[in-house]
């Protein structure tokens, strides 16, 4: 019988799992002899010599990235994956209807057109279009937006039918002109019918870009309001479609899905929280509009690349085996900026590809800032699913409109949490979990979503930072859920929690150790590690070569390289130092009530030098000095211990005594090793995007403070 046929089933992978585990226990083992050996230090003779200071900061920074490894093995315990099978979904007219939210906020850094292309594609998914509806949320409340909203529906009108006809994939139109991919038109590929209507749509397309740069450039002159009014404005609600009601339209038997533009209102005595504050406007506004009971979450430069994604998305959520407590469908996050030798990073491999599996299998992911499929109910408050509505209190936190609050005694209530904005996803996916809400992750062969990430060394530091502050808001605040998750979730769902939270500070704060206090105490002849002939030096060894090799398998497990391996243990190394350490430094001071909480949009154009210089993988270091100098400085004191280190091994008298240091001068031989690009952005390099001197010279200065001063309370 059909209907017995499942939507959607779930693989659990025996073989990795196995692998997994073994690991998790061996290395486990490893690290309790790591801990032994160090804690008996304190009841040996012979260690007397040897400052107990500097003893207890390698030791804390070791207890410290163990403690970021277990954690992370909670993704390790249970990996799972999914497949979809959208044909057996039932007929069209059964679909339930799906609301898309769209956010943008700033028309410099997000260009309309590229934001038009979000919509468009959105508009383009392969859905019954009366049971869709695109909301485009414009934190700037910018004429150009609007504007560029209008185009779209005009150019939709041609676009649309010209996918359906042609079945075409690649349902943005920027990406589908610019021949970024191979198209299968099946039967119509050599009709002339169809080169001329593509010919056709294409100089279409041309034109509607054309009519909204030259709209911007005229803009951009009286425009200097557009920043004023981005954080000052009126509310303004349009749906688009009405504006061509009066006029006459070529083909009106095309089906559009419902276009709104929605400017919610801002004003610079309320705090408007960010993209978390705009989805809630998105949730009140849709709930009069359309109310579809399931929402496509998207930022503004995350394009639909399939037009199935939501079919797929519904293979999930109408599977009676998990529908009543799915919360949301979550999709991986690509990009199509992505270069063959990705150097920083940008493709945000391992939680995509590795952790989110892993979540997967123990109740599923958290929300992941775009890309998901969110069940309306899901965003309910409690008050209302108990069924005792007070009126007043509902007005006191939706404001008074009766039509709104008629809403929500059809049993609506919906909201994302806003916490501060920068970690308003992660409050949403841990809010929802705790309420015993479950999701789900889906990574099909073909990307069906595709952004732009950010690929220069400046503006990738700057996004870690927010989130790395956002994070840590969540690690230190009551909803810390190690304190927080076990009682309402599964353990290693909190695990899985608590290594979001907490892996910028753990992992900041043990960087800094090892990249410092072995050093300092190698240029002063204080041994930190076992001696080589000692065989406790080979669980240092094994710790060590252990984790690199698990990394390494799994980064080969899923399709990336040795570069690949290479390239995220450096980037790692240098994020940990600047803006993992910024970011929690940024979340300690807000804490303290010493800062505010920001949020600058990531910019989404590119310079086409900068980008030259990713793509063939060479360091871009033009990024603001207090992110160079802490990576500088760490270069610059490496490069004197391991000197100091290997004139201690040569000229050493005492035999034997250079055993002690073989250890220490091997980590600063490797972190030089991996951070090679920082020496030779240093030394060698002497072009634009180099290291100014001036970057070095401060950090050789502060350099030689840490030296002098470590060298002082150390020893
Ligand atoms: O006040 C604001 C700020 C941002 N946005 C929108 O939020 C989205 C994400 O902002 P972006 O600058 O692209 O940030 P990224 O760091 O690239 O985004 C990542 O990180 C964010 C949280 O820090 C998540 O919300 C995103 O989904 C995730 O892709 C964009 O569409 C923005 O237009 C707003 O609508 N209002
Ligand atoms: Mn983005």
């Amino acid at each position: 019988m059909e209907n017995s046929l499942p939507l959607h089933v779930c693989h659990v992978p025996k073989f990795s799992i196995i692998i997994n585990r073994s690991h998790t226990l061996v290395h486990s083992i490893a690290i309790a002899f790591l801990i032994y050996y160090r804690v008996s230090f304190f009841f040996q003779e012979n260690t007397k010599n040897i400052p107990t200071l500097p003893w207890l900061l390698v030791f804390a920074s070791e207890l410290l990235l163990s403690f970021a490894w277990l954690l992370g093995e909670a993704y390790r315990w249970r990996p799972v994956s999914r497949t979809v099978f959208p044909e057996r979904l039932s007929s069209d007219d059964k679909l339930p209807a799906i609301d898309v939210f769209i956010c943008t906020a700033d028309p410099d850094k997000e260009p309309t057109v590229g934001v038009m292309n979000t919509v468009i594609s959105a508009m383009a998914l392969d859905y019954p279009p009366e049971k869709l509806h695109v909301y485009l949320s414009d934190d700037g409340g910018s004429d150009i937006t609007l504007y560029g909203m209008k185009e779209a529906w005009k150019f939709a009108r041609a676009w649309l039918p010209f996918c359906r006809r042609f079945d075409i994939k690649a349902s943005c139109p920027e990406v589908y002109f610019s021949g970024y991919e191979d198209y299968d038109h099946g039967n119509f590929i050599n009709s002339s019918e169809f080169k001329a209507e593509r010919q056709k749509i294409e100089e279409k397309y041309e034109k509607f870009k054309e009519r909204v740069e030259e709209y911007y450039r005229k803009n951009q002159v009286e425009e200097v309001a557009a920043t004023k009014n981005s954080r000052d404005h009126p509310s303004n609600i349009q749906i688009i479609q009405e504006y061509y009601s009066n006029e006459k339209i070529e083909d009106d038997k095309v089906k559009m899905p419902l276009l709104v533009y929605v400017a919610r209102e801002k004003r610079p005595s309320h705090h408007h929280h960010f993209k978390a504050g705009a989805l809630n406007a998105l949730l009140r506004v849709s709930a009069l509009l359309s109310n579809s009971p399931y929402i496509l979450v998207l930022d503004c430069d995350m394009f639909c690349n399939d037009p199935t994604s939501a079919r797929q998305a519904m293979c999930c959520h109408l599977d009676p085996q998990i529908s009543p407590s799915l919360a949301f469908v979550q999709f991986p996050q690509t990009f199509r900026n992505i270069s063959k030798d990705d150097i920083y990073d940008s493709e945000i491999r391992a939680p995509f590809k590795i952790q989110w599996q892993g979540f997967d299998g123990l109740r599923g992911p958290v929300v992941s800032g775009t890309n998901f499929y969110m069940k309306r109910e899901a965003l309910l408050g409690n008050s209302i699913q108990d069924g005792n509505v007070d009126l007043m209190a509902l007005k006191k936190s939706f404001g008074p409109s009766n039509e709104f609050i008629k809403t929500l005694r059809r049993d609506f209530k919906p909201s994302f949490n806003i916490n501060d904005g920068k970690s308003s996803n992660y409050f949403t996916g841990l809010n929802l979990h705790c309420k015993g809400w479950k999701s789900v992750y889906l990574t099909p062969p073909r990307p069906q979503f595709l952004g732009t990430s950010t690929t220069n060394l400046s503006d990738l530091l700057i996004q870690g930072s927010r989130w790395t502050s956002g994070l840590t808001d969540v690690a230190i605040s009551k909803f810390c859920p190690l304190i927080y998750g076990p009682t309402k979730m599964s353990l290693l769902q909190s695990l899985c929690y608590a290594e979001l939270a907490f892996w910028p500070l753990l992992y900041s704060l043990s960087l800094w150790g090892f990249a410092l206090i072995p050093q300092l105490c190698l240029l002063n002849g204080i041994p930190l590690y076992p001696e080589v002939s000692d065989p406790y030096f080979n669980i240092f060894l094994f710790i060590f070569l252990s984790s690199l090799a698990k990394n390494l398998y799994e980064i080969l497990m899923t399709g990336g390289g040795i570069r690949t391996w290479k390239n995220e243990r450096r980037i790692w190394m240098i994020k940990s130092v600047t803006s993992f350490s910024y970011g929690f430094l940024d979340s300690i001071m807000n804490k303290l009530g010493l800062g505010e909480a920001s949020f600058l949009p990531t910019n989404k154009v590119a310079d086409d030098e900068v980008v030259k210089r990713y793509e063939m993988g060479i360091f871009d270091f033009q990024a603001p000095t207090m992110f160079l100098v802490p990576l500088v400085t760490i270069i610059l004191v490496n490069i004197a211990s391991f000197v100091g280190g290997l004139v201690r091994i040569m000229f050493m008298d005492s035999f034997g005594d250079w055993r002690k240091m073989v250890g220490q001068t091997s980590l600063s031989f490797y972190i030089l090793m991996v951070n090679y690009a920082v020496i030779e952005g240093m030394v060698i390099r002497k072009d634009k995007a180099s290291i100014p001197s001036s970057v070095t010279l401060l950090s050789a200065a502060i350099s030689v403070i840490i030296l002098s001063v470590g060298s002082f309370i150390m020893c």
